[in-house]
């Protein structure tokens, strides 16, 4: 039997409807509209793309998007102004800082300057480490969609082996340790580029989400039958067009054949990102307004 499709695109819909509708409710309780203001240096095309996708899907939710963008030449202490700026400015209660930021900018730096109340990516240190701890206060965009998606499916993750290909401080790492948390309550292996016998590791996985960012590097021959399978990855792969294709990090069509359920490229996890991220935002401004 084929694969079972996990529509991203759609179930990321149905969450931001159901947010378009907590944030009416928001807005007739409170005084505020929920606001994220994003931040975009510089003039990658892709970058382009997700923050307008971004600012789109925080209209069409009912709350307001700031984009603030600046040149490619901007010095770590503009930036980092923009920031302290926008940490005090009641209107925005969520901060996007989009990644990656261009190389005279220490994006370490940039990351711990933004409010951990207003840090909706959920990146600075004490929100990893309130998540660590089970207590978290936004979960990080691009793991908690994966949760989402494998959740609405019906896909079972209690007292299964769940394999996380990648390492990441923004999706391997907490992907693990949320998949390990109770009411996940997965057993967890994170492998990576060092692991050996990858091949071997990834066919133990009843859940495998692929996270290195290696097109198509996860072939259908590593996948246990009827597996669920959760693509991170989008790489842009050059097939002689201008723009490209976009491929995950599985080889789907071989995947398909084998796994019980799997995520497209694109339509899969980029599109559950961005509703986490108005999740968040709207968590922020509850927590700000309160
Ligand atoms: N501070 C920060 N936070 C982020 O969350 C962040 C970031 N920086 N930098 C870049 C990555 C990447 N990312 C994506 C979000 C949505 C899609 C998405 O919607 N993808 C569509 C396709 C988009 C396309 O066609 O290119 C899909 O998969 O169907 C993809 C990628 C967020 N990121
Ligand atoms: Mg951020």
């Amino acid at each position: 039997m084929p694969a079972q499709i996990i529509d991203g695109k759609q179930i990321a819909q149905q969450i931001r409807s159901e947010l378009a509708a907590e944030v009416a409710e928001f807005i007739e309780n409170n005084a505020a509209t929920p606001c994220l203001a994003a931040v975009l240096v510089g003039e990658d095309p892709a970058s382009q793309v997700y923050v307008r996708n971004k600012e789109r899907a925080c209209e069409a939710a009912g709350m307001v998007s700031k984009l603030f963008r600046l040149p490619a030449e901007t010095t770590q202490d503009e930036l980092l102004s923009l920031i302290a700026k926008l940490n005090k400015d009641a209107e925005v209660h969520g901060i996007l800082v989009q990644l990656p930021l261009p190389p005279q900018i220490d994006s370490e730096r940039v990351l711990r300057a933004i409010h951990p109340s207003k840090d909706v990516d959920a990146f600075h240190p004490e929100n990893v480490g309130l998540m660590t701890l089970g207590k978290p206060r936004f979960l990080p965009c691009t793991p908690h969609g994966v949760l989402q998606l494998l959740k609405r499916s019906g896909v079972e993750t209690a007292g299964k082996r769940a394999v996380v290909v990648g390492r990441s401080d923004i999706v391997g790492k907490p992907m693990t340790l949320l998949l390990a948390q109770k009411g996940w309550d997965a057993t967890v292996t994170i492998a990576h580029s060092r692991t050996t016998d990858l091949a071997a590791v990834c066919r133990e996985a009843d859940v495998l989400v692929a996270a290195v960012g290696r097109p198509e590097m996860i072939t259908g021959d590593m996948i246990k039958p009827g597996a669920a399978v959760i693509d991170v990855g989008i790489n842009r792969v050059d097939n002689g067009t201008p723009k490209g294709k976009l491929v995950g990090d599985v080889a789907y069509d071989a995947a398909a054949e084998v796994a019980g359920w799997i995520t497209p490229v694109p339509g899969g996890v980029g599109p559950m990102t961005i509703a986490m991220l108005l999740h968040n935002t709207l968590t922020a401004a509850a927590a700000i307004e309160r």
